[in-house]
């Protein structure tokens, strides 16, 4: 359904709402403002990292006031919540805690619930209930165990402004909401038109339509997007970039989608020491101009069928959540067609180029009569600098409600469900039902110093261990710096790009025998990790019988790969752990019988 929100049938929640009177719609009214302020600050923690799930905490005293806010930094980092009960230091007791959305304990630690409930807060209004259902209602069961009062949005009271403030909070989670409701990831079209509804001239010159300030908020929208998309023939005629420039946080991958792979041989795009690029192709285009791009480092991905729909799904699998087409009117049409385009966001410019060949924004879409026009919907119009910024969804934000059963309903609909049972268990990001198991989980490892050394030093996680490994023991300042750098690493993410970066641009720093050692740097890590936390041992050892596969589509080293041609030797080692956690196990049971 669209933005418009489910009102519910049920007496219940009409009783508490006519009950309450103007008393009610008084505190509705503060319930509302408080959660768009934590819809408000999880927007801010959009794009500081790869997209992950938006966060944002407001802690209020029972006088309505502020307290302590916070918001997420990056997938692992210190919960929303935590940080905001910091702030609020003993303001906390007795207080009210407004999320956006319900926190998802992915890695067993509850440390967002947990935070809230030792700083004595009294009542938590959520938002929305967490999207992705092995996580969906287990924050709030837990918050509502330790005797905290939840009220949820939609469920347990309605109002026009609990309404709106509702909508917020599916707004600045939409990726996230889609990738639990659907096979793509979200996708927004952004282009820039004259007023004529030009996107370039007659003659394929494009630079510039739209403002400097408008294309600054370009960038911004780059920034929260995990990869911006062109197609073939944007790249020959504007030999674009495609980053953020803005100044701080994320850049996202450029993805170019060519059938022909007729492309330049000198382009920025090629130039990947700051950014990937990946090329999406046909299966058997052009194979010596793929050595070519490999030998740049640009990574080539062929599709035996290379449309929009087969490339979003892939990109999905890859855990892309959000998407920036940035392409010319030819490829964005055939998006529209495969309904994989789910928001608009187009820059009008006062200038008029005319030119009956110049292209428009949309190509051709097959439709012959007004009455068939796409509408869009929650239509927004702000002006930016002398630019008209017109956005719209193409397509509603699914409302989970009723679409994806809460973790209770799945269990009800069919007691025979263990999420834990099956053959083949596929992880890859730390959000997934497995997502312990990817070495971006937030679990602090101590290793030793070294092998000379007694000394032990923590790592924020297995993945800034690794990427700082690849450094180790060079006799070179600069190695000594980025092993430094990778350890500090605000998030496993950013680790993963400074060790990747680094290896790419600079690779007289990587230690000399690191192809040979990485698989045993890797398994003691992940010894450490497993050994260190007992919840993860025991998920590790419930998994007994099924094979362990990282499902990264594109890593065949450490991954599954796309079509299981992958070495998976993440999964390898978690499996070989796995035996010798048992084998120790009957050790000791063997010890114990015959002492
Ligand atoms: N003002 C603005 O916001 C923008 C303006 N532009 C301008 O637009 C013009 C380019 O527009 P346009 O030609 O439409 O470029 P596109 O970016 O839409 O590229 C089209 C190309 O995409 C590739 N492609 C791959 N798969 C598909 C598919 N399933 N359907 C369609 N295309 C596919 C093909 O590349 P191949 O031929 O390599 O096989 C095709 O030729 C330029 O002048 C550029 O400056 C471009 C972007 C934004
Ligand atoms: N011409 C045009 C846009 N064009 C888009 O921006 C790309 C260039 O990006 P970069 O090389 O990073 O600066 C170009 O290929 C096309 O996708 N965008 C806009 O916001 N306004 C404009 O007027």
């Amino acid at each position: 359904m669209a933005l418009s929100l489910r009102i519910s049938s049920s007496p219940l929640i009409c009783r508490a709402t006519l009950a309450n009177g103007d008393n009610g719609r008084n505190h509705h009214a503060k319930d509302a403002a408080f959660i768009r302020r934590a819809a408000d600050l999880a927007e801010m923690s959009a794009g500081l990292t790869s997209p992950h799930p938006n966060f944002g905490c407001v802690i209020a005293t029972s006088s309505g006031k502020v307290a302590g806010e916070g918001y997420l930094y990056a997938q692992g980092t210190k919960p929303a919540e935590a940080l905001a009960v910091e702030a609020a230091g003993e303001f906390c007791r007795g207080s009210t805690a407004y999320l956006n959305m319900e926190p998802g304990d992915c890695h067993g630690d509850h440390a967002a619930v947990s935070a809230l409930v030792q700083a004595g807060i009294e009542r938590v209004v959520v938002g929305i209930r967490h999207p992705l259902q092995h996580l969906r209602g287990s924050a709030i069961r837990e918050l509502r165990s330790q005797g905290i009062e939840v009220n949820v949005l939609g469920e347990d009271f309605e109002s026009k402004v609990l309404e709106d403030a509702r909508k917020a909070c599916l707004l600045v989670n939409a990726p996230l909401i889609h990738r639990a409701c659907s096979r793509v990831p979200f996708s927004v079209l952004k282009y820039a038109m004259t007023l004529d509804g030009k996107i370039a001239a007659s003659s394929g010159h494009a630079a510039w339509i739209s403002s400097k300030l408008s294309r600054t908020r370009v960038f911004e929208l780059r920034g929260r997007s995990d990869a911006v998309i062109v197609g073939g023939n944007t790249v020959r005629q504007d030999d674009p970039r495609l980053t953020a420039r803005h100044g701080q946080g994320h850049t996202p991958t450029r993805i170019v989608m060519t059938q022909s792979l007729d492309l330049p041989e000198k382009a920025n795009l090629w130039d990947v020491s700051e950014v990937p690029t990946i090329i999406v192709t046909q299966r058997g285009a052009r194979r010596s101009f793929q050595k070519f791009l490999a030998s740049k480092g640009v990574e080539v991905v062929e599709f035996d069928m290379l449309n929009p729909r087969e490339v979003m799904e892939y990109f999905h699998l890859r855990g892309y959540l959000s998407i920036l087409w940035e392409c010319g009117g030819t490829l964005a049409a055939s998006a529209i067609s495969s309904s994989v385009i789910h928001k608009v966001v187009a820059f009008v410019a006062p200038k008029i180029i005319g030119g009956r060949n110049a292209p428009s924004p949309v190509g051709e879409l097959g439709m012959v009569e007004m009455t068939q026009a796409l509408n869009l919907m929650d239509v927004c119009y702000e002006q930016v600098g002398p630019d008209m910024l017109v956005t719209g969804f193409l397509q509603p934000i699914p409302d989970l409600i009723p679409v994806i059963p809460s973790e209770d309903a799945t269990v009800e609909i069919d007691p025979s469900v263990n999420p834990f049972e099956s053959s083949i268990i596929f992880f890859y990001k730390t959000w997934d039902l497995y997502g312990s198991f990817s070495n971006f989980s937030p679990h602090p490892i101590r290793m030793p110093c070294g092998e000379d050394n007694d000394d032990y030093m923590t790592w924020p996680s297995v993945e800034h261990y690794y990427q700082a490994n690849k450094f180790v023991g060079v006799e070179n300042p600069m190695a000594h710096d980025c092993v430094e750098k990778i350890r500090t690493a605000r998030s496993p993410e950013e680790a993963a790009l400074i060790g990747r970066s680094t290896l790419r641009q600079k690779p007289e720093l990587v230690r000399n025998d690191w192809e040979d050692v990485k698989i045993e740097v890797m398994y003691m890590a992940l010894k450490c990790k497993f050994s260190t936390y007992p919840h993860l041992k025991s998920m590790l050892l419930s998994t007994a019988g099924s094979v362990l596969v990282e499902s990264s589509p594109h890593d065949l080293f450490w991954g599954g790969g796309r079509e299981g041609e992958g070495l998976n030797y993440l999964g390898r080692l978690l499996m070989q752990l796995r035996s010798e956690f048992f084998d120790d196990s009957s050790v000791s049971a063997e010890n114990t019988f015959l002492a």
